[in-house]
């Protein structure tokens, strides 16, 4: 088996709420997986507990067969979490010199320059100078300091400019065509359709949807039936008929997601509704990534 990363019903409870439930999922050598979801699905908490920084509450977790708090396990992975929390009175090069001096066989530090497109001056400066977008590019360094093969990646992008995130998809390309492991988290649906060869899609703590980015678009991209009701629809009697796959509301139009528009069409027709404004919609990504998320939290 090539699987690098093995989670096993994972639970993460906090107090007597769960940040993750049950979850299981593994990682093959060489993948790039996006850990894709809205605020507080569970992503970071997953991330937290695969680098050994927190302990499930139930469950098993597993990095290259070993027990992720292992210091062989920790030579051969990088991480780049939300907040880079380094030592403020040092400088850029100061620090990435220091990080690369834990691992047996550390990146260059010419490399991590292109890498990260941290410039010479921003080498030189101490790094509460640094901006917040010349920090991620110092967590990326840091990150990649030990020439990892595995590399977590928590919402990288925030803070960066349309340049710098260019750049670093650009330098995730170049990592992956090495053979590296990449496992980052987003929001941003077009960031892990872009990058990833498989997306876990998490949503209250469980994993909704799995799957390459195109089959996650295919079951995520349905059209819709949307019309403005003249009388009292419920969500619910809506949803029953046979061809509805969802049913929400926006902006006073009701939304019927649907694999075929026609036969919805006809289904609404023979009930004799009162709807007025009858409109099909293609559905967009991101739209079709909002309702879901959105009428799972109805549920
Ligand atoms: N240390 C903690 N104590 C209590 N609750 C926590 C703690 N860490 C996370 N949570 C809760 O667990 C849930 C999942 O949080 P998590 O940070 O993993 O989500 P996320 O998907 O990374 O969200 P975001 O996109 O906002 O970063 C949230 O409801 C959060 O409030």
């Amino acid at each position: 088996m090539n699987a690098i990363v093995l989670l096993e019903d994972v639970t993460k409870a906090f107090k007597n709420k769960k940040a993750v439930d049950d979850v299981s999922f593994s990682i093959n050598k060489g993948e790039v997986v996006a850990i894709l979801g809205p605020n507080g699905a569970g992503k970071t908490t997953t991330i937290m507990m695969m680098l050994g920084l927190l302990k499930p509450t139930s469950g098993e977790i597993k990095l290259f067969n070993m027990d992720p708090k292992e210091k062989r396990v920790r030579e051969r992975i990088g991480a780049m979490l939300q907040e880079v929390s380094v030592i403020d009175a040092l400088k850029v090069i100061e620090i990435i010199q220091l990080f690369r001096s834990y691992y047996p066989n550390p990146m260059s530090v010419e490399e991590l320059i292109v890498c990260t497109g941290l410039s010479d001056a921003d080498l030189k400066k101490r790094a509460e100078k640094l901006s917040g977008g010349q920090k991620r590019r110092l967590g990326f360094a840091l990150a990649l300091a030990g020439d990892p093969e595995l590399v977590f990646l928590d919402e990288p992008t925030v803070g960066m400019d349309i340049t710098a995130r260019k750049q670093f998809w650009q330098t995730i390309s170049h990592l992956k065509e090495q053979g590296k492991t990449i496992i980052f988290t987003t929001h941003y649906l077009q960031e892990a359709d872009d990058v990833a060869d498989r997306i876990l899609l998490f949503h209250r703590g469980t994993i909704v949807e799995e799957g390459a980015p195109k089959e996650i678009k295919m079951k995520l991209s349905k059209q819709s039936v949307s019309f403005v009701s003249e009388e009292e629809l419920t969500i619910a009697e809506l949803a029953l008929l046979p061809n509805a796959s969802n049913v929400y509301q926006k902006d006073g139009r009701i939304y019927i997601v649907t694999d075929n528009t026609d036969k919805i069409l006809a289904e609404v027709f023979e009930k004799k509704y009162k709807i007025s404004s009858i409109q099909i919609e293609q559905g967009r990504l991101d739209e079709a990534f909002e309702q879901l998320t959105n009428n799972r939290e109805a549920i």
